[in-house]
Formats: C-alpha cells, structure tokens, sequence
C-alpha cells in the first residue's frame, strides 16, 4: 500500500423510503458534510404519504421520478453545503430492499447521453415503464405460493434463496408485472433494484444487482451467487435473465462516474463509483457487527440484523449474502410496522411532538400494569397478517378504553417484545456478551432504546459517528473498496460504539412472562395465507 498527501473524500447516499440522504467523509471516516431530501415535504408533487402510494389491494409503490429529482434536489444541497466534488475519489450508496425500477426500453442509452446543462429529472422523464413496486407492498400472495410450489415448496426456496416467498421479494413482484400487465413487462428493457438503479444514475448505464440486495428477491441462489433457473422460469420468460443481467459481489468497482456529473458539479473523471447495495446490507457493513450483536435499523421498518459464516437456511426470516468479504452472509428480520406506526399513534395520542410522547410514557411504569398491545397500521411481515390492533390488559381480557399513556407504553413495548420473540424464532440467543446496536430515525429516542433493553435483557449502542449507519456504511464501502482496489492506505478506523441503555436488574422478570403472553396473543391474530 502507498501513503499519498492529496486530500481524498468519499461520498455515500441513502435512497431509504422517507428521504435521500447524502454524507461526504474524509479519509479519516469524519463526517464532513450531509444533505438530505425528505420526499413528502421537498417533493409535494409527487403526493407521496410517508414516501409510498397505497393501493387499495395492498400494493404499494413509489414514482421511480421522485428518487431521480430527489437525487437532483441532494446534489444542489451538496454544493451549498461547500462540497468539494473534485477531492471524491469514489462513492457507493445504499437504498430500501426489495423495490424494483422498470427501465423503458432506450432509457440506457439516454442514462449514456445526458446533458449536463440539465436536471436529471427533466431528460429521464420517460424512462420508467411503471411506478415502483416497494418492499411495503403485500399484493403478490398467490405469486408467492406459485413461486414456492414451482421451485419445489417453501423450505425448498429458502435452502435455494435463503428464504421463503415473501410478497415484498422481487420474484414475486416481477411474476406479478409478467401476469398482470404483460405489456409493461414487455415494454420493459431492463429491471433494476432501488440500490441498482440509483448506482446507474452515477454510472451513466444500467448498474448490476450487487450479490447482497440480490439476495432480497427470492431469485438468487445464495451457495452459487448465481440465479435460480427454476425461480426465474416462474416469475418471467426466457428474456427475464436478460432484463436482470448477471449480479456482481457488493464490493465491486463498477467503474467511472459518468461525465455528467463530472461536468455539472466537477467530479475527478476516474472518480470510482463501488455497486450500491440494500440499506440493511450497508448498515451491516457500517456497524462492524461482532459475534453476538445485533443491529437494530429503527428506520420506516424495524429491522434486526446480524452477521453469519455460513448460510444456514432460517425456520423465520431471512439470510443474505454479506456486503463485505468479512460478512460472508448476513440474516434479516424485518417488521413493516415500524416508525410510521409509532408516528401515527404518537399523533393519535398526543400530537406531533416526541417530548410530548416521552411524557405520556413517563406516567406508566416498565411492564405497563399488565397492559399490552399489537399494532398494525399496514400488512405486518413478521408474523404475516393485515392491519389491526389489539390491546388486552394484565388479566388478558380486552382493554376497551385503554388510557393513552397505558397505550403508548403497550405500543412500543408490544414492538419490542415482538422483535425479541421473532428474533428467537430464528435462533438468535442472548448471554452476557450480547448487544443491540440501534440505528435509523427513531434510534434518537432514548425511551424508545431503554424498552428494547428491558426487553431484550441487553445493553443498548448506537454509532458515535453518525446516526445512520447504513448511509455512514455506503461511504465507508466506498472508501475500503476504493483503497483495496487503488493500493492506498486510508487512515479511517472501525466505528465507535457508545453505550445508551442498559437494562434494569428486574427486566427479566418483568418481561419473560410478557414474552409468553405475546406469543399467545399472536396465535389469536388472523394471519395472511
Ligand atoms: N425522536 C424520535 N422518536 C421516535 N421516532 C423518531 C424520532 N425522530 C424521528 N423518528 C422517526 O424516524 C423515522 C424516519 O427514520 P429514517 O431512518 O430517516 O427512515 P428511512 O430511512 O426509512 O427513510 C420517522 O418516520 C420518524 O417517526
Ligand atoms: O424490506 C426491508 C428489509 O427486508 C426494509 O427494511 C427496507 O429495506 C426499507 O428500509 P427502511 O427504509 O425502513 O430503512
């Protein structure tokens, strides 16, 4: 490795469902400048609640144009922000999973041509053949029981792919398009992921799958990297091989960035763009998870990650590839019901304000009187079932006329048991070396943190450096794979962990049996076939 004095930069995003998130670091991993878009406030034309549309059968989607003039709005924030974009000597970036973006046929060779006197959004307004499908939708139920029967049945699919059909995967979002509107799957040149098409914007052509949010779309043969056939064969024709093209390891560089923007905001011309990846994948990658801890993404979802060495098929959940070559394989859990849920009952109780809602919860005790609660505002992933709520108290009958703040307390505890229980479910075990490592949004709520604690009988983390570990992750990748690739020594160095919740002495015996209620409770709720 050399050591070079020329100042070097790294540049990451985060197409994540509410916003775009943008960081530049130094070579030292110091944050030196962000930028964000939140769709809903900064893109009111594109009525988008929450960053999605709803359907009425479940399905949900997002305008591919809106990530597009987001990405345009963000980079305006970056140069008023005083970013110098000749010193970014490579990016990478991150976005929700599972999405799929469906490139019109041409769009590749006007991503090859475009003009650097205009916005991005003005000259890929016609590249979308439909909206997107994202990982909130739950409208492909019977694609995913074809899906499954065609590959040889559930357990099956998840040895092949490392999980079940899950309506959100793309296989069943694809064999959807292919059932249901032929002619959009036809008109169709290519289909990219959110995290693939967002790098072909950098990349002036259509980027590949990365092999780790490859693997959210029950089409990837996670022991051969390689697609499935059979899955394949029943989601698409024999052109749908094509459309995907061949998917590469996360830590690829995929090549130069594209003279557009090396002429509109004055990037280097061999300035490395290194393939993006899911946002749960690049947490991964930021965290630097050791055996033992999990990270916990309290972002629109709430999701529960931890590294593997081997990819053990999961009774529950899901296992990927790894984002890096020391994350050979990682496994997911995901909850749908995650910030928008607690945001919507924050608003139902108390109004907008967070310290309002600590204040609510600060007039209950830990355990909650015996009170406790599920709540689904949309379809829940884990366990599968539609929206509802139920509230029962300590002797388990019907809380007709819960008090809000026994309700807030029954909210997020309820979340928390629900994530320790799942995350049982698929072997997860606690001992004294445990950790949760919290990132996303909601990982600033210090109660929300003390209850996964309690609950979990674990001490609580988050990343000293940044609150986002999957935008922080798509920044550091850029840099590690920038470095390995050129041969040069950065100075960065693992991310600091600070601890912000430790459980009480009495969790255990409050919480055990609440665990046990919980999973009596949700033998009670009407599940999705
Ligand atoms: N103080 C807080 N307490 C709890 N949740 C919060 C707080 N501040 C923000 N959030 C939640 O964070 C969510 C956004 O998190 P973020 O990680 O940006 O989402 P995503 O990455 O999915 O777009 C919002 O929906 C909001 O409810
Ligand atoms: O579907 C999943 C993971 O399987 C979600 O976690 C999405 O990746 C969305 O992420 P956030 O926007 O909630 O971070």
């Amino acid at each position: 490795m050399i050591e070079e004095t020329r100042k070097k930069t790294f540049l990451g995003f985060d197409f994540s469902t509410q916003r775009l998130k943008a960081v530049v670091i130094g070579e030292d991993y110091v944050v030196q400048q962000e930028a964000d878009v939140e769709f809903d406030n900064d893109l009111p034309e594109f009525r988008t609640f929450g960053g999605v549309v709803r359907g009425e059968r479940g399905e949900v989607t997002a305008p591919t144009l809106l990530w597009v003039k987001a990405l345009d709005m963000v980079m305006d924030r970056l140069v008023v922000a005083g970013v110098d974009f000749s010193s970014i000597e490579a990016l990478s970036g991150a976005a929700q999973q599972h999405g799929s973006v469906w490139w019109a046929k041409g769009s590749e060779s006007k991503l090859s041509n475009l003009s650097p006197d205009e916005f991005l959004h003005t000259q890929l307004a016609t590249a979308f053949v439909v909206d997107s499908p994202v990982w909130m939708d739950s409208s492909t139920t019977a694609d995913c029981r074809a899906l499954e029967e065609a590959v040889g049945g559930p357990e099956e699919l998840a040895k092949i792919t490392g999980s079940t059909a899950y309506e959100r995967f793309t296989g069943s979002q694809i064999r959807k398009m292919f059932r249901t509107r032929e002619r959009a799957y036809q008109a169709t040149e290519r289909i990219s992921l959110i995290s693939s098409f967002a790098c072909s914007l950098f990349l002036g052509k259509i980027a590949p799958i990365d092999l780790s949010d490859g693997s959210g779309m029950n089409l990837l043969d996670i022991h051969t990297k390689k697609w499935c056939e059979k899955a394949l064969k029943a989601c698409g024709d024999d052109t749908l091989e094509s459309k995907l093209g061949a998917p590469v390891p996360t830590w690829s560089v995929l090549g130069n960035i594209s003279p557009y923007f090396v002429k509109r905001y004055g990037f280097k011309p061999d300035c490395k763009v290194v393939a993006f990846t899911g946002d749960n994948c690049s947490a991964l990658a930021g965290f630097r998870l050791r055996s033992g801890w999990v990270g916990l993404s309290l972002g629109t979802s709430d999701t529960l990650l931890l590294g593997l060495s081997a990819p053990a098929a999961p009774p529950a959940g899901h296992v990927l590839v790894g984002p890096t070559e020391e994350a050979p394989y990682m496994a997911l859990l995901c909850f749908a019901n995650g910030s928008l849920t607690r945001q919507y009952h924050r608003d139902r109780l108390v109004g907008t304000s967070w310290d309002d809602f600590t204040e609510l919860l600060r007039a209950t005790v830990r355990g909650n009187m015996g009170y406790m609660g599920i709540y689904y505002e949309t379809a829940e992933i884990v366990p599968r079932a539609g929206a509802g709520r139920w509230v029962c108290e300590g002797a388990g009958r019907r809380a007709e006329r819960p008090q809000p703040q026994f309700e807030a307390r029954a909210l997020l505890e309820g979340q928390a048991l629900a994530r320790r229980a799942h995350a049982e479910d698929m072997g997860f075990k606690i001992d004294s070396s445990s950790r949760l490592v919290a990132t996303g949004g909601a990982s600033v709520n210090k109660e929300l943190l003390q209850i996964f604690a309690d609950v979990f009988n674990t001490p609580v983390y988050v990343l000293e450096e940044h609150g986002n570990a999957a935008l922080l992750g798509a920044a550091i990748r850029a840099a590690e794979v920038w470095s390995a690739d050129a041969g040069v020594k950065l100075t960065g160095s693992e991310p600091t962990l600070s601890p912000v919740a430790t459980p009480y002495p009495d969790s255990e015996k409050i919480y055990t049996p609440m665990l046990t209620r919980y999973r009596l409770m949700i033998q009670d709720i009407p599940k999705l076939q």
